[in-house]
């Protein structure tokens, strides 16, 4: 689905990233994760066809990033960003559809097909958004974009979905219903693979199953989730020690407890 080998990315001559090698395959779910500024947007926006890297390999499903027509590539990409910069009043469905094309806004002189809009029920329907099918985008709650979101970014098929922090902000509720509709949505279609970037490991969804660790634009640690999502390795990259757990599924994320003081 997606490799990379040995990219750089250098932006006014200090490097964003560095070195990074990755290989995701079909089914496989990663979180990216690291502390502000490690490069994790920009890693993310090279896997979605969005930039060039300045050194090194990019290949997205199979094409690679410099020899292929992006927008063509990102045709068969789901993004998702909170920040969907939508300006007219449409409705949850309509936002949606505009999936289908990979639009901000819908194409007025063209009406959708029907089994395109039987795909969008069906798509409102698994992210739970049918009660406010025809509610506007602008009442919608931040968790009730987010899902749209999903949703819409679901409209073309695609075989790779990036999720760029889907849960910030959202109350507990939202976050878990967000949560569970990104479990069911994989466990539906198990071809799929994602990545979703987060700063926090309370976010990670239960079916994620691999994470790639980034500090200060370079790779700290890669691959299934047991082995990386370790105390060890997160206190590594956050540069401060924190416990990690893991109960039915979930990570919970602690400073490390500091030592009393000696008498
Ligand atoms: N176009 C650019 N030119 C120069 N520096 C940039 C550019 N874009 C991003 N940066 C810098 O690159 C670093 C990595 O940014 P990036 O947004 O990828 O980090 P991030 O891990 O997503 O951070 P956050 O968690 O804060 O969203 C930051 O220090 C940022 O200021």
């Amino acid at each position: 689905m997606l490799r990379t080998r040995g990219v750089d990315v250098v932006r006014d001559g200090r490097y964003l990233l560095r070195g990074i090698d990755l290989t995701i395959r079909p089914g496989e779910h990663w979180a990216l994760l690291g502390p502000n500024g490690a490069g994790k947007s920009t890693l993310l926006a090279l896997l979605g066809a969005v930039s060039h890297p300045t050194r090194g390999e990019v290949d997205v499903l199979g094409r690679r990033l410099g020899r292929v027509d992006v927008r063509e590539l990102r045709a068969h990409l789901g993004h998702v960003d909170p920040r969907h910069p939508l300006r007219s009043p449409l409705s949850v469905r309509e936002v949606v559809l505009t999936g289908h094309a990979g639009t901000i806004e819908p194409d007025l002189y063209r009406k959708p097909a029907p089994e395109t809009v039987d795909r969008a029920e069906l798509l409102i329907a698994t992210l739970g958004m049918t009660a406010l099918a025809d509610a506007p985008w602008t009442t919608l709650s931040q968790g009730e974009r987010g899902r749209a979101l999903i949703a819409r970014a679901l409209m073309p098929s695609p075989r790779l979905l990036l999720l760029d922090e889907p849960a910030t902000g959202l109350d507990l509720t939202a976050r878990e219903l967000l949560l569970d509709s990104l479990d069911l949505l994989r466990h539906q279609h198990p071809e799929l693979a994602s990545v979703l970037v987060t700063h926090h490991l309370e976010e990670l969804p239960e079916s994620t199953t691999h994470a790639l660790l980034l500090r200060g634009g370079e790779r700290v640690a890669a691959g299934p989730v047991e082995r990386v999502m370790t105390t060890e390795l997160i206190s590594e990259t956050f540069g401060h020690p924190i416990r990690i757990t893991r109960h039915e599924g979930r990570w919970t994320a602690r400073a490390a407890a500091r030592r009393a003081p000696e008498r």
